[in-house]
C-alpha cells in the first residue's frame, strides 16, 4: 500500500533538515512555511538559503507550501517544528482541517511562560481529542546544519504511547540519523528545553572573555539544576544523563551552530536582548524558557541559581559580570545533594 505523505510544519532550519531525513527515508514530505520566498526557494531551487547552507540540496520528495490546509489534509503524521510560541495558534488552525486521528510529533524545545506547560501539554490542550492518535516528542543533540549534511546524529523519540514512539523511531531512523526511544516524556521535553538556558549562560561567559573552566562549571552545575527541577516535575533522573539531557547540553553549549549560545555571547559582549534577536533573525528559545523556568522554580521551590541570575540579566538589566560574580560568591555548598526524588523510580 502506498504510504501517505508526512506533514512537517515549520520551514526554518530544523523543519527543513527533518524533511530531508524523511525524504531520504523514502517519504513524500509536505513542508509548511509562512514565507513565500522560502517556499519558492525550496520548490524551485531545491534550496533553503535563508536557513541552511547554500550547498544543501533539498530532495524532490519535499514539497513546500504556505497553505496549511493543503499540507495537513489526508496525512497520518504531523510534525511540529515551529517555535514554541507558535504551537498553540498552529494547533488551533490545523484542527479545522483534520478529521481522523493523527500521530502528532513535535521537535521544538521550550516551556511556555505563564502556564509553565511543556509542548506536548500545550498540544493536548489545543488539539481536539478525537483527532489525536498520540503525541510524540523528538529531541536530542541535533543541529540542523549537520543533520542536513547527513552527519551522524542521535536523538530520542518519546511518548506516553510506546507504540507511537516506536513508529516515529521507524519513520526517522537511517544510517546517519539514529533514533532511540525513551518513555520519560517529562524528562525528554524538559531536558531539551532547559538546556537552552544553560547554553545562553555559556555563551554569555564566553562573551565576557571567560574560558573553558567557566563553561565546564556552567554545564555541570546547569545539569544539576535542570535535574533538580525535572525530577521535581516527575522526570526520571537518568533521562538527564541521556541524549535529551547531557547530550543536548553538550552540543548546545559547545557548538558554533547554537543559536542560544551565540545569542548569549552577544549579550555577554554588551548587546541588548532586543538587538541580539534582531541581529540573529532566528529563534532563540532559551529567552522565553528562562522566564518559564524561573516561574516554575519559584512555584516549585526548586533552587536554580544559574537560571535565576540569567533571568535577571535578560529581564531586569543586571549586568552579566554581576550575575557571574553573584554565582561565585553564593553561600558555600556540598556538591552532591541528598536525593530529594524518589530513588525507586523505574525500580532502580
Ligand atoms: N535549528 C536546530 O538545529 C534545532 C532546532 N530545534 C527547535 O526547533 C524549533 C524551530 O527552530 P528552528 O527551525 O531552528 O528555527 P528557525 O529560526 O531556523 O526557523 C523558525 C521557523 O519558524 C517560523 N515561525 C516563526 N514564528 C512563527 C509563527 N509565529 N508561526 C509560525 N511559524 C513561525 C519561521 O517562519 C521559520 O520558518 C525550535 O523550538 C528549536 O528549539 C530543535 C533541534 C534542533
Ligand atoms: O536544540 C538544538 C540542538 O540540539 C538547537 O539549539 P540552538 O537553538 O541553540 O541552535
Amino acid at each position: 500500500m502506498k504510504q501517505r505523505p508526512v506533514a512537517v510544519l515549520g520551514s526554518g532550519s530544523w523543519g527543513t533538515a527533518l524533511s530531508v531525513v524523511l525524504a531520504d527515508n523514502g517519504h513524500d514530505v509536505r513542508l509548511w512555511g509562512r514565507s513565500q520566498d522560502v517556499v519558492d526557494d525550496i520548490n524551485l531551487n531545491r534550496k533553503n538559503e535563508k536557513y541552511l547552507n547554500e550547498e544543501i540540496e533539498i530532495p524532490e520528495k519535499v514539497h513546500a507550501s504556505t497553505d496549511l490546509s493543503e499540507v495537513v489534509t489526508g496525512v497520518d503524521t504531523v510534525i511540529f517544528v515551529v517555535p514554541t510560541k507558535a504551537v498553540r495558534p498552529v494547533c488551533q488552525e490545523i484542527s479545522q482541517y483534520i478529521q481522523s486521528p493523527v500521530t502528532f510529533v513535535h521537535a521544538s524545545k521550550g516551556v511556555e511562560p505563564g502556564s509553565s506547560l511543556r509542548i506536548s501539554e500545550m498540544m493536548a490542550e489545543e488539539l481536539p481529542q478525537n483527532i489525536v492518535e498520540a503525541i510524540v516528542a523528538l529531541s536530542g543533540p541535533s543541529h540542523a546544519e549537520e543533520v542536513s549534511l547527513r552527519q551522524p546524529t542521535t536523538v530520542t523519540s518519546s511518548s506516553n504511547d510506546q507504540e507511537a514512539a516506536k513508529r516515529v523511531q521507524d519513520l526517522f531512523m537511517n544510517a546517519s540519523f539514529r533514533v532511540y526511544t525513551n518513555s520519560d516524556m517529562i524528562g525528554v521535553e524538559l531536558g531539551g528545553a532547559l538546556k537552552n538556558i544553560i547554553a545562553l549562560a555559556s555563551g554569555l561567559t564566553n562573551g565576557l572573555g571567560y574560558g573553558d573552566n567557566a563553561k565546564a562549571a556552567l554545564m555541570t552545575r546547569g545539569l544539576a539544576e535542570i535535574s533538580r527541577l525535572g525530577t521535581k516535575m516527575g522526570a526520571n533522573p537518568l533521562t538527564f544523563a541521556g541524549l535529551s539531557g547531557l547530550g543536548d547540553l553538550i552540543v548546545t553549549c559547545t557548538s558554533v551552530h547554537s543559536r542560544n549560545w551565540r545569542a548569549g555571547q552577544l549579550i555577554g559582549q554588551g548587546m541588548s536582548v532586543d538587538d541580539v534577536l534582531e541581529e540573529m533573525g532566528m529563534v532563540v528559545e532559551g529567552i522565553r524558557t528562562t522566564k518559564a523556568a524561573k516561574q516554575l522554580a519559584d512555584q516549585e521551590k526548586v533552587e536554580m541559581p544559574i537560571t535565576s541570575e540569567l533571568y535577571d540579566v535578560l529581564f531586569h538589566d543586571k549586568t552579566p559580570e554581576d550575575a557571574v560574580q553573584q554565582l561565585m560568591v553564593r553561600v558555600k555548598k556540598q556538591e552532591v545533594e541528598e536525593p530529594t526524588f524518589d530513588t525507586s523510580y523505574g525500580q532502580l
